[in-house]
């Protein structure tokens, strides 16, 4: 039992202490874990420290980026909002005064804001906040009210809570707000064009002492002082001139000058600023003046009447009213309703008494003397090519004494123009002006210019490309120099004009339109633009009474009557209208012309009575859209557009501008021979299928609005050939050349012969030449002289008569001085009694229809006649002739007209007629060839 109980014990305390060695292993387990814990709380502890700072650091770090964005921001946002202040108050109006001086606005600018000072944030640290300029409105805009309750101590201003907006009180105006007046005052006077701002001041208190150093604006008219008792006049002065701005003026047409002056550009009122200082005892306005204030404050405005208010009173409903601006002021610091109660403004320092002085002095010394010329830069638009032409055409050409603009008008009415003036009295210039100032505001899709000048001398050919300056205005499709001589092509642009007007009524009558406004909206997609042709010295086209007169003066009368419907403007310009009959003789015709521009001495142009042109000075022109009525005169004086650097340079601009297939002028120049060689028609002749082409045998330069060639069709039909007639040589040896060298451009070589015979020693050089240039050309070509020119003439005939009705390779004689081998030919010969006139004849009769033509030059009528058989004989032969030096008498037989064509020989043009297709004969230019080998 007690062994038992010991091993029970020894049992026990094994397990005892197994259980404390287990107890303690599990405490010493137990506290190592503790002890790992502790570890990591200390580990997190310090870690969670190094995170804190870390983000404190980072924090701090973003902040700073933070901070210096936002300041960036604010500071681009303070340049942006300084640049526009800047772009707001321009030049004198925003100008520091150390740096100040008048500057003038751009034409047509808007006037703008005015710098008073700087704004001062109310809660961002002072000295931090940028310095952007306070502004304040006026002209166009605004009136202010002027307060200074006295407090001295800008400090105050800054602490103290900004003014309600509540009625203000009437305080007297102090030194502080005759000097914000004055301030501003010089700021608008210095920014806008002398004469423009006209200052009526009401200043019983000190009669105008305070703003004397305006003074010198009085002399001009500028500045009136009014004195004590004068407030009641000055304010129904201004309501009367509301009045009649709103009435005369703006018309119904615009609600304000401001928008007078952008939709036109011209400003036809001053502006009017009223200084009203009253005596600050609140009982000076009688109430009928409130309400004359009242309208003043809401109506000035629109039409540039503008009130700077100071201790007037009792304020009434106009102080209330929005256009009227609030500035009080305090020590150097001012509110303003403007800027509300963010803002303070630190105002600028007055300016010297000497600057305004100074100011003062120089603009009214400006007026005086009267407004700076016109130049040619003043006549162009802000923007180019954006006026639509469907209504009229307008365009200033000068500026008025005032110097505002004088515009031409072109449409329904006046529809044409008369310009007179003698000659050097500048015409030519205001026609450059006109043009000038057209072309820069229509595209060339809104208007075309037909440009023609009757006299000697080049000055429209500056529109056309030339050799040394290749651009040339868009609008213009023909230009006409030198054509003193050339009627004819004056008659051709008539006639082309004719036949535009009769297009245009056609599409008119189609689309059921009666103006070009109608047709236009009609036919968008249609190409109508106006059309204006400037024939300058018109008078030489209606000169005597010939043929060409009397159909220009025809067709003038026509173009005159129905152009303005179809937007077709004659402009006809005349050294001396007086003496002109075929105008002044068609009453129906003149009564179209109802624009004139006289220019200094012009006769005639403007109404009887009339005698403005008499004393108007140089460089200006009287401009009267009513037929030169009195009342409708408008004096301008002309910008210089003819010099360098006007004119010129605007063309090069519209030039560089123009449509990229758009071809150059028709460029028609009457002191300029033209050069076969320079000939489009005889550029564009390529050889051509056989048999079945016709050949042309070019002859010369029509004198036409084409600008084209002249020719001979050579057909199979009889009478296809040629008589050149006349005794001037070189021109006849020009014309069978440019024939021969045209023909053999239309042949391979060998697919043609050529004859040439020459019985003129004159001639001899020039037909050699040809015959070695055919000849280089690879041409079969043959020469014959006065020994050859028998045996030519019968081997010619006996192959047409041997050859039967087939025609066999065509064959080109070309014969200079036929005449010249007048015995030989009639010489018969003994055995088949036939003479080389007989067989001339023969080739002249049978010869086309097989292929051979004759080209020949005979040196009189009479000498052809001989060869073609004497008295009685016919010139059936000849379907086609050239004149040269012969009187239109002279070739009554070979023309259609009873007693010969009109024509009167003249150098380098011939009298051109081709049976199978003119009605009459047409004058042309033998084209120069020499250039040619
Ligand atoms: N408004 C102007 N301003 C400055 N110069 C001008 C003005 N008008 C004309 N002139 C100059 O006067 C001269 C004559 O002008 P212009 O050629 O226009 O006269 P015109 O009447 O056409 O004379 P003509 O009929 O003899 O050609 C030119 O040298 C021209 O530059």
């Amino acid at each position: 039992m007690a062994g038992s109980r010991r091993e029970l014990i020894e049992q026990l305390r094994q397990t005892l202490s197994y259980a404390r060695g287990s107890a303690r292993a599990d405490l010493a387990a137990a506290q190592a874990a503790a002890d790992a814990m502790r570890d990591e709380h200390a580990r997190a502890e310090r870690e969670a420290q190094r995170c804190g700072q870390r983000l404190l650091a980072a924090h701090a770090t973003r902040r700073g980026e933070v901070d210096r964005q936002s300041l960036h921001r604010l500071r681009a946002a303070a340049d942006q909002l300084t640049a526009l202040a800047i772009e707001q108050a321009p030049g004198a109006a925003g100008l520091d005064w150390p740096h100040w001086a008048p500057t003038l606005p751009a034409r047509a600018q808007p006037p703008g804001l005015y710098r008073i000072g700087r704004l001062l944030a109310r809660d961002v640290v002072a000295g931090s906040e940028p310095p952007l300029p306070a502004l304040v409105a006026v002209l166009d805009e605004a009136h202010l009210l002027i307060e200074d309750p006295g407090h001295e101590r800008a400090e105050l201003a800054v602490r103290a809570p900004a003014p309600e907006p509540t009625t203000p009180v009437t305080h007297r105006p102090t030194e502080r707000v005759h000097r914000f007046v004055g301030s501003l005052l010089l700021r608008i006077l210095g920014s806008t064009v002398p004469g423009s701002v006209q200052l009526t001041v009401y200043d019983p208190e000190r009669l105008g002492g305070s703003l004397a150093a305006f003074a010198p604006l009085a002399q001009a008219g500028l500045l009136t002082f009014v004195g004590p008792g004068g407030l009641g006049d000055v304010l129904d002065g201004l309501v009367e001139q509301v009045r009649r701005i709103n009435e005369t003026v703006l018309a119904g047409d615009y609600a304000a000058l401001r928008e007078l002056h952008a939709a036109t550009g011209r400003r036809p009122e001053p502006w009017r600023i009223a200084v009203l200082l009253g005596e600050g005892d609140g009982a000076e306005l009688t109430n009928a003046q409130q309400a004359q204030l009242d309208r003043l404050v809401r109506t000035g405005p629109a039409c540039g009447v503008h009130l700077l208010i100071a201790g007037i009173g009792p304020a009434g409903e106009w102080c209330r009213h929005p256009q009227l601006d609030r500035i009080v002021l305090w020590g150097d610091r001012a509110w303003t309703s403007l800027t509300g109660n963010q803002f303070l403004v630190q105002l600028d320092p007055p300016p010297s008494i000497e600057l305004a002085t100074g100011t003062s002095r120089a603009i009214a010394a400006k007026v005086l003397a009267g407004p700076d010329p016109a130049v040619f830069a003043d006549l162009l638009p802000a923007k180019e090519w954006t006026e639509s032409s469907a209504d009229r055409l307008a365009a200033p050409v000068g500026a008025g004494p005032d110097g505002r603009l004088v515009e031409v008008e072109l449409g329904d009415s006046p529809p044409h123009a008369l310009v007179g003036g003698p000659s050097g009295t500048g015409k030519t210039n205001l026609l450059y002006a006109l043009i000038g100032s057209l072309a820069a505001r229509y595209s060339p899709d809104e208007l075309a210019l037909y440009l023609l000048d009757f006299k000697e001398g080049v000055s429209f050919a500056r529109f056309a490309p030339g050799r040394r300056d290749p651009s040339w205005l868009p609008h213009v499709r023909l230009v006409g120099v030198n054509v003193n001589t050339d009627r004819e092509y004056g008659l051709a642009l008539l006639a082309f004009l004719h036949q535009q007007l009769r297009e245009r009524a056609e599409a008119a009558k189609a689309y059921e339109a009666t103006k070009l406004a109608e047709l236009r909206a009609e036919d968008p997609a249609g190409q109508w633009p106006r059309i204006v042709a400037v024939i300058d010295e018109f008078q030489v086209l209606l000169d005597g009474r010939d043929a060409v007169a009397l159909e220009a003066a025809r067709l003038l009368e026509d173009l005159a009557r129905r152009g303005r419907s179809q937007g077709i403007h004659l402009i006809l310009a005349s050294q001396d209208l007086s003496g002109i009959d075929a105008l002044w003789g068609r009453a129906s015709m003149v009564a179209q012309f109802t624009l004139r521009i006289a220019l200094p001495k012009a006769r005639r142009i403007l109404a009887e009575g009339n005698l403005a042109a008499d004393t108007v000075p140089r460089h200006h022109a009287v401009i009267n859209p009513d037929s030169g009525a009195e009342p409708a005169n408008r004096v301008a004086h002309i910008p210089d557009a003819g010099r360098r650097g006007t004119l010129d340079v605007l063309q090069q601009r519209l030039w560089q501008r123009r449509d990229p297939d758009a071809a150059p002028p028709v460029l028609f120049d009457g002191g300029r021979v033209p050069l076969l060689s320079e000939a489009a028609d005889l550029a564009a002749l390529v050889p051509g299928p056989e048999p079945s082409r016709t050949p042309v045998a070019l002859v010369g330069h029509t004198i036409d609005v084409t600008g084209r060639s002249a020719g001979v069709r050579l057909s199979r039909s009889p009478g296809r050939n040629l008589a050149v007639l006349g005794a001037r040589a070189v021109e006849a040896c020009d014309v069978l050349a440019t024939a021969a060298v045209s023909l053999a451009a239309q042949y391979r070589p060998g697919a043609v012969r050529f004859s040439l015979v020459c019985l003129d020693d004159d001639a001899v050089e020039a037909a050699k030449r040809l015959h070695d240039e055919l000849g280089a050309g690879g041409h079969d070509v043959d020469w014959y002289d006065r020994d050859g020119v028998c045996g030519l003439f019968a081997a010619t005939a006996r192959a047409l008569r041997d050859g039967g009705d087939q025609p066999a390779r065509p064959h080109v004689l070309l014969a200079y001085a036929v005449d010249a081998a007048a015995t030989r030919l009639e010489r018969k010969d003994p055995a088949t009694r036939r003479s080389a006139r007989d067989d001339l004849k023969d080739i002249l009769g049978r010869g086309p229809e097989l292929r051979t033509h004759l080209l020949g030059w005979w040196r009189s009528v009479p000498r052809l006649r001989d060869d073609l058989g004497g008295l009685g004989a016919r010139f059936d032969a000849f379907g086609a002739w050239l004149a040269l030096d012969v009187q239109g008498a002279e070739l009554a037989p070979l023309s259609t007209e009873p007693g010969g064509p009109h024509w009167y020989p003249r150098e380098r043009r011939a009298l051109f007629f081709d049976r199978a297709v003119d009605r009459r004969p047409r004058v042309v230019i033998p084209y120069r060839t020499e250039e040619q080998r």
